[in-house]
């Protein structure tokens, strides 16, 4: 099976409460065979959009395709999609083994008995579930709940599954271990996940690809390290949470921000000027020590160790929170004052200049 033909396709998708636009002409297409997460915070229109794809809504304007098929007026359980929702939604009077095989024994198709316990019974060898097919939801944990979800779409064996922020209702530590999960039973099927989440965490760790959404319109899709690295807007990079983000003015190839002024050769273009450094490409420095490029007075504020790395926070001098990652594998962090005063620097080859006169 070739995996470069597009999966799904949305072609001006439009979704409108009242004045609201709630997806304003959304164009994508997602390649077949991935792990794709859509990205976006609250309110900008994710699980509109997925509920768009499932075919629980239509838009009002815009078409879907789905395997080279039009979609848009195809009812939801014509559309051989899967879908996962974020409460699980199990029935809680049916036994595990029952809430799987739900959909094959309620299907547009019969399904014989014995094809029904087999393909049950795989499916909740998948999600790693075997042993418990005859417990009741309340007799399982979240996690394992989360995994029944999962079993009862893939034993439907859609070429889709959409997944409404999935891992929101566990907690974090499960949350770390179903996303290594996620992914491995992704890649172990021929089939394509769309995971919404609001978390870039969650998002960057887990798609190959990342669509990010921001009011009703996909404003970059890339590889998580394509918008990591380069994010297209300073509201991507803002909503990233992974850098420092200075206002400022750009003219004439000069950035002028509240570390002074810098060059700034190439710029983004940008509704305003905007310097961002990435908080683990940003460094501590003593008063006076010599620096790798600009210079930010700052004032030591606290600490915080997030396992695999420390987080500074740094107040500047105009009241914003400046933060520095210190990966712990670049060994040992140095001791900071509470309370002192230091500067912080970059090289400056690190920032990203986000400017409104950039020239197409
Ligand atoms: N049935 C509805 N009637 C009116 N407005 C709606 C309806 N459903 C969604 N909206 C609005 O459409 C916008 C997008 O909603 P949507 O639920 O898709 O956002 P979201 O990105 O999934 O947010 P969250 O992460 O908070 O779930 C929001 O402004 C929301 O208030």
């Amino acid at each position: 099976m070739t995996h470069s033909e597009p999966i799904f396709r949305l072609e001006g998708v439009t979704r409108r409460y009242a004045d609201l636009t709630a997806l304003d002409q959304i164009d994508f297409v997602a390649q077949n065979n991935g792990y794709i997460s859509l990205l976006g915070p609250s309110g900008s229109g994710k699980t509109c959009l997925l509920r768009i794809i499932a075919g629980f809504e239509k838009p009002d304007a815009g078409r879907v395709w789905f395997q080279g098929q039009d979609i848009t007026d195809l009812p939801a359980h014509e559309r051989g999609i899967g879908f996962v929702f974020q409460n699980f939604a199990l029935f809680p009077h049916l036994t595990i083994f029952e809430n799987v095989a739900f959909g094959l024994r309620n299907g547009e198709t019969t399904v014989a008995e014995e094809e029904i316990t087999s393909r049950v019974a795989e499916a909740i060898t998948m999600v790693g579930l075997a042993g418990l097919e005859d417990r009741s939801p309340d007799q399982i944990s979240g996690g394992q709940k989360q995994r029944v979800a999962l079993a009862r779409t893939l034993v439907l064996q859609p070429k889709l599954v959409l997944l409404d922020e999935p891992l929101g209702a566990l907690d974090a530590n499960l949350r770390d271990r179903m996303q290594t999960e996620l992914r491995a039973i992704r890649e172990r099927l021929d089939v394509t996940f769309l995971h919404v989440t609001g978390s870039e965490t969650e998002a960057l760790a887990m798609g190959d690809s990342v669509a990010v959404l921001d009011a009703g319109k996909i404003v970059q899709y890339g590889t998580p390290d394509e918008i990591y690295d380069t994010p297209d807007s300073s509201d991507v990079a803002l909503f990233l949470n992974r850098f420092n983000l200075f206002d400022g003015r750009l003219e004439s190839g000069t950035f002028t921000g509240p570390f002074g002024k810098v060059p700034a050769p190439t710029a983004r273009a940008n509704p305003k000027d905007v310097y961002a450094i990435r908080y683990d490409r940003t460094q501590i420095f003593d008063q006076g020590a010599p620096l790798p490029g600009p210079a930010l007075p700052v004032r030591y504020l606290a600490n915080e160790y997030l396992g695999s790395s420390i987080v500074f926070l740094f107040e500047a001098a105009d009241g914003k929170t400046i933060e520095v990652d210190h990966h712990l594998s670049f060994g040992e962090p140095r001791e900071l004052e509470i309370g002192a005063d230091y500067v912080l620097s970059w090289d400056p080859a690190h920032a990203i200049i986000f400017g409104q006169e950039v020239a197409a």
